[in-house]
């Protein structure tokens, strides 16, 4: 019998099963089993490319945050919930198997969630899917690393390692150290540590804001969940009652720093209904490319009325770097 005819028979066994004390152990077996054979399709095939397949999903949207976790936690129900996109969830391990995109609209904007398939300790070093799992991660904005709010303190440290040990660092801000391989050429702009040092040098290191989510609180006590809570970085939420997810969001929002700039006519009021979504540090250019794929070329300079210009308002050319709530006119040649 081969894999998916054992997951069909299990499936089946638990289905016809009925619900309650007497059974409890048995279906605990059955979902065990359930969650072993669904873990030996997670691993890559011996006759595929070595490399094994990856998630190849198309960045969309204005942002791109990716959940990551150990099997169970509620990455699926979370993305069901925040989503139109239904992604299966179940009360065994390894239920999802690979990568599905969702949307989450929010201020205006379009937010990429990407639930993953659980990872495991051992993970970067090709356990599972967890190398493309967290390729996957690597392209993200923000990392959600969703927690059982139930289980142990061990399972963060546990997946921050993995990450680490892959070169994504968590909640960290890049050394600001300048560094020109051919000329040889190293400028400290501050002090840093040895580590940092050769971090910059060795190049593929990624630095990543993560927020760290803590879900089923519904099963624990107020006192826990107040504890958790108070943790850096941290959100407690219980996708099953739908306990703070709105926070969640803002937190989400805050962490990935968008910007948003209002466009406005000559003689006309800004246009606050429709702001246009940028990540942080765009330019004038990219703008004008949002607006219209031609306005570049057709550009003078623009009016920039905010934070990042001295006087409001100010001429600034296609370099500038806007800031969030800026308001721009864009005047062409
Ligand atoms: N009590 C409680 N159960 C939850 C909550 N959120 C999810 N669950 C349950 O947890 C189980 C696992 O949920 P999934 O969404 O499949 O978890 P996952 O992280 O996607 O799991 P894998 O895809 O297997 O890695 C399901 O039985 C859910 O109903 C919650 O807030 N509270
Ligand atoms: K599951
Ligand atoms: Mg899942």
């Amino acid at each position: 019998m081969g894999i998916l005819e054992k997951i069909s028979e299990i499936e089946k066994e638990i289905a016809r099963t009925q619900k309650n004390k007497a059974t409890e152990y048995h279906l605990g077996l059955l979902k065990a089993k359930l969650a072993k054979y669904r873990a030996q399709l997670l691993e890559p095939s011996k006759s595929a490319s070595s490399k094994g397949e990856g998630f190849d999903v198309m960045k969309s949207g204005d942002a791109r945050v990716a959940l990551i976790g150990f099997p169970s936690v509620g990455k699926s129900t979370f993305l069901s919930l925040m989503t139109s996109t239904a992604s299966e969830a179940g009360s065994y391990e390894f239920t999802t198997l690979t990568c599905i995109p969702g949307v989450i609209e929010y201020k205006g904007a379009n937010i990429q969630l990407l639930d993953l398939p659980g990872i495991i300790e051992g993970a970067a070093q090709g356990k599972g899917r967890g190398r493309q799992v967290i390729a996957v991660a690597r392209t993200a904005d923000v990392v959600i690393m969703m927690l059982d709010a139930t289980k142990g303190e061990v399972q963060r440290s546990l997946l921050e390692k993995e990450l680490e040990s892959v070169g994504i660092c968590l909640n960290k801000h890049k050394p600001n150290i300048y560094f020109k391989p051919k000329k040889g050429e190293v400028l400290f702009r501050e002090d840093c540590s040895p580590d940092e040092f050769i971090d910059v040098i060795v190049g593929n290191r990624v630095y990543m804001p993560c927020l760290y989510v803590y879900n089923k609180i519904d099963q624990i006590s107020m006192e826990e969940v107040d504890c958790l809570a108070r943790k850096p970085n941290s959100v407690v939420i219980s996708c099953g009652m739908k306990l703070n997810l709105d926070y969640l969001l803002e937190m989400l929002w805050e962490y990935l720093a968008l910007t948003c700039i209002y466009t406005k006519k000559r003689g006309q009021r800004p246009e606050f209904t429709d702001a246009i979504i940028l990540r942080k540090g765009a330019s004038v250019e990219h703008v004008c490319h949002r607006i219209h794929r031609s306005l570049a070329s057709q550009f003078k300079y623009a009016l920039v009325w905010g934070t990042s210009t001295k006087y409001s308002p100010q001429r600034v050319g296609l370099t500038h770097t806007m800031e969030h709530e800026d308001v721009i006119q864009i005047v062409k040649k």
